[in-house]
């Protein structure tokens, strides 16, 4: 049991802790058992969206696990094919139907969608479920600096939260700098590349042995020292714990700049670029 997570303050007050579980594949009774072994264990923030299909997955885990609703913090998505306004505010409700559950504490646009051009009136829509209590705050994920720009100018309410692809092969340096300067947390979606052979490398190798620690429990670490907040997903306890075990060590600023340099151009792991990608 670990519980003893830092925490991070949106702009809008609301804290969360500084690593959370990523619960893309994790359904039916095994992503149950999985997300319960998580909130156990310590993990309080958990990452969910519509287009997973796991909220129903989400909420009984909450209603099996040791904690109470009040002291987690549970994420789920708006998906592109509902963000013309009056869809968002049904899909929403209809997300919480879902996971039986009153109110979300983190609800994010899934992705900007560009083409189809809807996104600022999917973030009214946020703006007004926030208002209306269903959401405790609001973000967005895979925003582009125009599309945050955008969101800013037109509605003057700027995101708590803004969650992107990011691990040391694609490591969005200007993303991060342009996120902080604007007061939004970054958090990292497939902070582990999603396990492909960053979990092999050589040089986050060497770091690990010099600090008795993973791979995976390196780059984590890389995460909190970028002031990003990494969710992690992982179906075994072992490795739910293992992710957890990274705040009794610091990285040197050389070991953080060697983990940065590992970046290249096509970095991404599922070809996902958000100024052309059209989510369903
Ligand atoms: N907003 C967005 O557009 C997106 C959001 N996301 C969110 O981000 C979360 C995390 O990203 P995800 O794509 O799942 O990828 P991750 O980078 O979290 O990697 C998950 C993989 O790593 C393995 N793994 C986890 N911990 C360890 C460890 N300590 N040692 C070895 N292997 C490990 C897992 O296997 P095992 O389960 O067997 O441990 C799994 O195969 C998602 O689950 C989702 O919630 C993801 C993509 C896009
Ligand atoms: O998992 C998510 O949140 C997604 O947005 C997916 O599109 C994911 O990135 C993926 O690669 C699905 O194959």
């Amino acid at each position: 049991m670990n519980t003893s997570i830092p925490e991070i303050t949106l702009n809008d007050g609301l804290t969360l802790p500084a690593v959370g579980l990523g619960t893309y594949d994790l359904r039916g009774a095994a992503g149950v058992q999985a997300m319960t072994s998580a909130i156990d264990m310590g993990y309080r923030l958990l990452d969910s969206a519509f287009n997973y299909e796991n909220e129903g997955a989400v909420g009984e885990a909450i209603r099996r696990s040791s904690v109470s609703r009040e002291q987690l913090l549970v994420t789920s998505k708006l998906p592109g094919r509902h963000q013309k306004y009056e869809n968002a505010i049904y899909t929403i409700q209809e997300s919480l139907y879902r996971s039986k559950l009153d109110y979300y504490d983190l609800f994010l646009i899934h992705w900007p969608n560009p083409k189809t051009d809807l996104y600022v009136e999917a973030w009214q829509a946020l703006i007004d479920a926030q208002k209306w209590g269903l959401i405790r705050s609001i973000g967005v994920c895979n925003f582009l600096p125009e599309h945050l720009d955008r969101l800013k100018k037109e509605t003057g309410v700027v995101p708590s939260v803004n969650q992107v692809e990011l691990h040391p092969y694609f490591s969005q340096e200007e993303q991060l700098a342009y996120d902080k300067e604007n007061k939004i947390v970054t958090e990292s979606w497939s902070p582990l590349g999603r396990a492909n052979n960053v979990l092999q490398n050589e040089t986050i190798q060497q770091i690990a042995n010099m600090h008795q620690k993973t791979i995976p429990q390196i780059i984590l670490r890389w995460h909190i020292q970028l002031d990003a907040l990494p969710i992690p997903k992982s179906s075994s306890p072992q490795r739910q714990l293992d992710n957890l075990n990274i705040f009794d060590f610091s990285l040197t600023e050389e070991e953080m700049k060697l983990i940065s340099s590992l970046t290249r151009p096509d970095g991404r792991i599922a070809n996902q670029d958000p100024a052309v990608y059209e989510e369903f």
